[in-house]
């Protein structure tokens, strides 16, 4: 059995510490590569600080399982299995980063059993870490985290994100749900460009709820903790189950709020993240 508290003190002092590398990198020039589409963006400090904390948990942690945004990019399979397991996106919110725009997220999870026990979410450029253990609440900097008691979604802020799927389906379904929720009306629909800082958002009663289909499990591993442990709820976009691998997500304050987006979202479906990859 796993020390959840050695977990989370250690992807804190290793999230800290990949903070002061980006903080760093923002003064330098930032070599810009894509990856699926020429605005899925990645750079050589996003790959760098992946190694950082691989390597540091490693030494501690010698026989924990990873699944790292950029290991799968380079090839690695992206299963989940039981074992403990480190679900790391060393940046997201890597087009924030490459423009200076001050919203930049180290993001850390920890599974067992298929289930997030730690969530860790450094927001690098606001100084805000935020830390949650399954059943012990979540926190920003020490302070504890509780999702808004609106209910009433003419009242709400909503977060998304557009991803980087430039393929005009894809576009036009969401545009398609996002036409839905803005004619409600909703009071705002914001985006921070991160998923789990959108998440943070969440639990600190900021925003009512964020969705999202495109996202991967490394982006809300951590934040669907972070955001369970204030009070909130997830679930898959059609409103069945968060399903971690199905790259869907509508995570919110309450049911009420999540399950009328479920009525405004047009849903479709993407490769999940534990799809063989596809022959070229
Ligand atoms: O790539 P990254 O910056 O780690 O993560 C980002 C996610 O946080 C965001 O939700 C998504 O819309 C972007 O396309 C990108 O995937
Ligand atoms: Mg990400
Ligand atoms: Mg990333």
């Amino acid at each position: 059995m796993a020390d959840f508290q050695r977990v989370m003190d250690h992807a804190v002092a290793v999230a800290r510490k990949a903070g002061e590398v980006v903080r760093e990198a923002l003064s330098d020039d930032r070599k810009v590569m894509t990856k699926s589409s020429a605005v899925d963006l990645v750079t050589q400090t996003d790959q760098k600080v992946e190694q950082l904390i691989i390597q540091s948990v490693k030494e501690k942690f010698p026989k924990h399982r990873f699944i790292g945004e950029e290991s799968v990019a380079a090839g690695e399979a992206c299963i989940l299995t039981d074992d403990p397991t480190w679900i790391i996106d060393p940046i997201d919110g890597t087009t924030n980063f490459v423009h200076a725009f001050p919203f930049v997220a180290i993001s850390i999870g920890f599974s067992i059993n298929k289930q997030v026990e730690v969530g860790v979410i450094y927001s690098c450029l606001e100084d805000k870490m935020f830390t949650a253990r399954r059943g012990k609440g979540a926190f920003c900097n020490g302070e504890p985290l509780q999702v808004s008691d609106q209910t009433d979604i003419h009242q709400a802020i909503i977060c998304t994100e557009f991803g980087s799927n430039r393929d005009p389906e894809v576009v036009d379904k969401m545009f398609c749900s996002l036409r839905n929720i803005l004619s409600l009306p909703v009071q705002g629909v914001r985006g921070a460009g991160t998923a789990a800082i959108n998440m943070c958002l969440v639990a600190s009663g900021c925003v009512e709820a964020y969705y999202e289909i495109g996202v991967h499990v490394w982006d809300f591993a951590a934040g669907s903790l972070m955001v369970t442990e204030a009070g909130g709820v997830l679930m898959d976009v059609d409103g069945g189950e968060l399903d971690l691998m199905s790259r869907r997500i509508i995570a919110a304050n309450s049911r009420t709020i999540a399950e009328r987006l479920v009525k405004e979202i047009a849903p479709f479906r993407l490769p999940r993240d534990d799809a063989p990859p596809q022959k070229q």
